[in-house]
């Protein structure tokens, strides 16, 4: 299997990169921090122990903590239904998100470590001033020694603009804050290579080197009862934060040292290194944190052109259109297969582009009666996200 390391190798790694680092993102799961009565003091409590002595050896931690609905449904005896409501999701993450706090707030006070709430919104992160004023309050926090503990404001998220769930909104702290690690605690001790409770012969995975299609597949469709995202929420976010340079981590939330296991080296759950060939911060928030607003298709010239050699998307390439956006709108670039393989911000809006589509650079003046660039997407502005062909 290509996408793995031996385990002295992926021992090593560990044993070097939790070592170094000095910014870690921790996200825990509802399915860790609930049990049959509502929210499960005792785990809390032993993370906040663990993130203590963290922080406490002069890193900086952020948690990004779920829980919040599960609480809430608790509280509130309301019963998990297939197609609930989102204003019901949203009423009982109100009520539980208070829950959460308040037994973070007495678990930290344990070790004199203040705490910090935070809840985000996709449009926090997708206006760039925003974003760079979130990162500027983690920051300052981190100054005053605190810990921010953060979660999806989910009484104001419209569906349409939800993260999904917090392993993709703990994907884009780490980044945004430029952590080392991006830590996700859950129910299962790692990943396996097939569904736990449904494959007798999954068997757990030490460490990843390149998250493959193969890899990507090992995740199956369901959660546990009371999760969100599932496994595959969680190797799309250990992608994302490998694309930017960073290591993760899937492994068991309720082993009450995990933490420390996982900094003194230990060979538990599942790591996933870094990609070679890593993007900056900026392409990264183009590439995953704005959604797209449409789509242009482009023909096999081009796609080689983007894939290979590092070139801008010219009008000359694109097929074909789908959507419409204004200029320097999110889009993404798919092949002739339908398989997104970059994602950019467009110098034309959708209706231009419907125009200039196939013709020569040369023409676009003529065309649309002005030229404001030579390129669709401009390769500053182009994140190539894959082949299609186990990328
Ligand atoms: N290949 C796999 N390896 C491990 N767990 C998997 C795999 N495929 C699916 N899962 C499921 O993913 C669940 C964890 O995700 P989730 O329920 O969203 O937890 P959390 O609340 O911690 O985010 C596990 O309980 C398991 O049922
Ligand atoms: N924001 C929601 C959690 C959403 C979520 O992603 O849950 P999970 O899959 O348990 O991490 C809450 O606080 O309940």
């Amino acid at each position: 299997m290509t996408f793995q390391v031996s385990k002295e190798d992926g021992l090593y790694y560990r044993q070097t990169l939790f070592d170094q680092a000095r910014r870690v993102v921790i996200k825990v799961g509802s399915a860790v921090l609930t049990n049959e009565n509502g929210l499960d003091y005792a785990i809390i409590s032993h993370i906040a122990r663990q993130v203590s002595f963290l922080q406490s050896t002069g890193r900086e931690i952020i948690l990004v903590s779920s829980g919040a609905v599960a609480a809430g449904r608790k509280r509130l005896g309301v019963e998990k239904t297939p197609h609930e409501e989102l204003r019901i999701k949203q009423a009982l993450a109100a009520t539980g998100q208070g829950l959460l706090m308040q037994a973070y707030e007495q678990a930290f006070a344990e070790y004199t470590q203040p705490v910090a709430q935070v809840l985000l919104t996709h449009a926090d992160l997708s206006h760039r001033r925003r974003y760079l004023n979130v990162r500027n309050t983690v920051r300052t926090l981190f100054e005053f020694g605190v810990v921010p503990i953060i979660n999806e404001n989910d009484t104001v998220s419209a569906e349409e603009l939800r993260f999904s769930d917090n392993d993709t909104l703990g994907a884009l702290m780490t980044n945004m804050i430029g952590a080392d690690m991006f830590i996700i605690l859950t129910d299962v001790d790692s990943l396996y290579t097939g569904h736990p409770s449904e494959d007798p012969e999954a068997c757990p995975i030490y460490t990843v080197a390149r998250i493959t299609r193969e890899v990507e597949n090992m995740a199956g469709h369901s959660t546990s009862i009371l999760g969100t995202g599932g496994m595959m929420a969680k190797i799309r976010a250990a992608k994302m934060v490998a694309a930017s340079g960073g290591c993760s981590f899937i492994g068991p939330g309720r082993h009450p040292h995990i933490l420390q296991a996982l900094f003194s080296g230990e060979l538990v759950g599942t790591f996933f290194l870094p990609t070679k060939g890593t993007i900056t911060r900026r392409k990264h928030w183009i590439a995953y944190v704005l959604k797209p607003q449409g789509a242009v298709v482009v023909d096999d010239g081009a796609r080689r052109a983007l894939l290979e050699q590092g070139k801008s998307l010219l009008p000359s390439g694109i097929v074909e259109v789908q959507g419409s956006f204004a200029v320097g709108a999110p889009v993404h670039c798919l092949d002739r297969t339908g398989t997104v393989i970059a994602a950019g911000l467009s110098n034309y809006t959708a209706a231009d582009i419907e125009r200039i589509k196939g013709r020569k650079t040369q023409e676009i003046v003529d065309i649309l009666g002005h030229k404001d660039a030579d390129e669709v997407i401009h390769r500053d502005n182009l994140v190539v996200l894959g082949s299609g062909e186990g990328a």
